[in-house]
């Protein structure tokens, strides 16, 4: 990410030399020699920073910097004191100043200056902290799961990532996650982002469900002052943020046509332009986009632009629902379980036979993040070590039937068959009735035996001993 330097000095040979050192560090560098030209070259050059002379014909440097201050409060500008007096120095840093140097000026203290008031030099500390912080956090082990198709996955995620190591120019593939709601998706994307080539670069998110669609392009680009009516500063773009990492965009079917046209044109050119900006800036950066949408439905309905859809789409990764991969459903149970006994102080909460065999019965239609929940409420209501299946607060859906029992219509938005829907139906009222077999028939308006021939079909065995 090019930052703008805009240098007012009159001395045309020093002026030219801060030019080319400041444009061999990566800086887009201007100069002008006079104040006039200075602020004349403000509105179009927008720069960063401005590095000033405070002996200048006509205007001196005290008044450029008023002027300049007024126009863009938060300017940040380095004076050149030549041999100008303590009281200049003081005075302009009263003016807002960020700093002065005094001349003759060592090019390597006017860099590092500059840095500092680009704030680089805090925000990389505090950004080293944080990224080591995320980096331990998202590694592949923590994505859970000795299933078949979840460690099917993990082995994708650590071919990509070796692949990206490997590769030879800097263009990451763009990876899309699906994946019905709670299944893990962000977790993925950490996972691909802190196991590959970039993961000591940032990680960026953005849920394009929570943005206001007319705010998303801003979040996204960055615009400058003035470009809208509330643009009061400058604020950088997320794109721009990402510069050298990843840019991950969770729930990405929600965007609307038109910003797709402008995702798809910023991933082909790799340049982004702030609103209400001039100067189109090159960012180096790999988008892994997560959803859980059919986006190739939506593709076919019109809704979503095909080409942004296979250009997301370069790798693909699929998480499975947890219904599809019961076996980590105890095993991130007990993980979730220990957690929260640790949080609330409860170190010998444990699964008792009927609660792990409920846990493995339930459908679990928010996935993960459902179980995640229901065992940290566990946690906190349990006042004995063990944990039964009565203690498993299954949800209460909308319409107020029995706990845990999903609505037709949303049963069938969650491709149940007929099968699943009765089972569901049935560990529901046994759930709701605490397992009372004779109360869960009448909840159901079965005799007892055609309960219980049921429960036998379809092995539901906890909680009716
Ligand atoms: N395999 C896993 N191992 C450990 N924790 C997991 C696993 N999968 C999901 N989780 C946890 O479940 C919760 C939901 O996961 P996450 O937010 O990644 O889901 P998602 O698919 O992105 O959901 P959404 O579509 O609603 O955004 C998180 O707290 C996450 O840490």
């Amino acid at each position: 990410m090019t930052r703008a330097i805009l240098i007012i000095e009159d001395e045309l040979v020093l002026a030219k030399n801060i030019k080319a050192y400041l444009e061999r560090h990566g800086y887009e560098a201007v100069t002008v020699d006079s104040g006039e030209d200075g602020l004349d070259r403000l509105d179009a050059f927008l720069p960063d920073v401005v590095v000033l002379d405070f002996h200048l014909p006509k205007m001196n440097g005290l008044e450029v910097l008023a002027q300049i201050r007024a126009r863009i409060p938060l300017i940040k500008i380095i004076m050149i004191t030549g041999n100008a007096t303590v009281e200049v120095a003081v005075q302009a840093m009263k003016l807002g100043a960020f700093d002065y140097l005094p001349k003759p000026i060592v090019l390597g203290e006017l860099r590092l200056l500059i840095d500092r008031a680009l704030g680089h030099e805090r925000v990389e500390k505090t950004l080293n902290y944080i990224q080591a912080q995320q980096a331990s956090k998202s590694e592949l082990k923590h994505l859970l799961g000795q299933s078949p198709p979840m460690l099917a996955l993990k082995e994708d995620i650590r071919r990509l990532a070796e692949a990206e190591c490997r590769l030879v120019d800097n263009d990451l593939p763009t990876v899309l996650i699906t994946g019905e709601t709670g299944t893990g998706k962000e977790l993925v994307a950490r996972a691909v982002h802190y196991a590959g080539a970039r993961r000591t670069q940032p990680f960026i998110e953005l849920n394009c469900a929570t943005i206001p669609a007319h705010m998303l392009e801003a979040e996204l680009f960055g615009y400058e002052r003035g470009a809208f009516t509330d643009a009061r500063e400058r604020k950088f773009g997320l794109i721009e943020a990402a510069d050298g990492g990843s840019l991950f965009l969770d729930e990405i079917g929600e965007l609307g046509l038109g910003m797709q046209a402008k995702l798809l044109k910023v991933l082909e050119e790799k340049k982004v332009r702030r609103l209400g900006g001039l100067r189109e800036q090159r960012i180096d950066f790999r988008v892994i986009a997560a959803t859980n949408q059919d986006l190739h439905s939506r593709v076919l309905q019109g809704s979503f632009r095909s080409d942004l859809f296979y250009r997301l789409r370069m790798v693909h990764l699929q998480v499975p629902p947890l219904r599809a991969r019961s076996s980590d459903i105890l095993l991130l149970a007990q993980a979730f379980l220990a957690v929260h006994a640790a949080r609330y102080r409860k170190p010998r909460l444990y699964l008792a036979a009927d609660a792990q065999q409920a846990l493995r019965d339930w459908h679990w239609p928010g996935n993960v993040r459902e179980l995640r929940n229901m065992l940290e409420q566990v946690a906190l209501m349990a006042r004995e070590d063990a944990v039964t299946a009565q203690d498993l607060l299954f949800p209460l859906p909308p319409g107020g039937q029995a706990p845990g029992i999903v609505p037709l219509a949303a049963a069938a938005d969650q491709n149940m068959n007929l099968e699943d829907v009765e089972r569901h139906y049935l560990i529901a009222a046994l759930g709701k009735s605490k397992w009372n077999v004779t109360r869960a028939a009448k909840l159901l308006g079965l005799s007892r035996d055609a309960l219980r021939y049921r429960i036998e079909k379809y092995s539901i065995r906890s909680g009716l001993k």
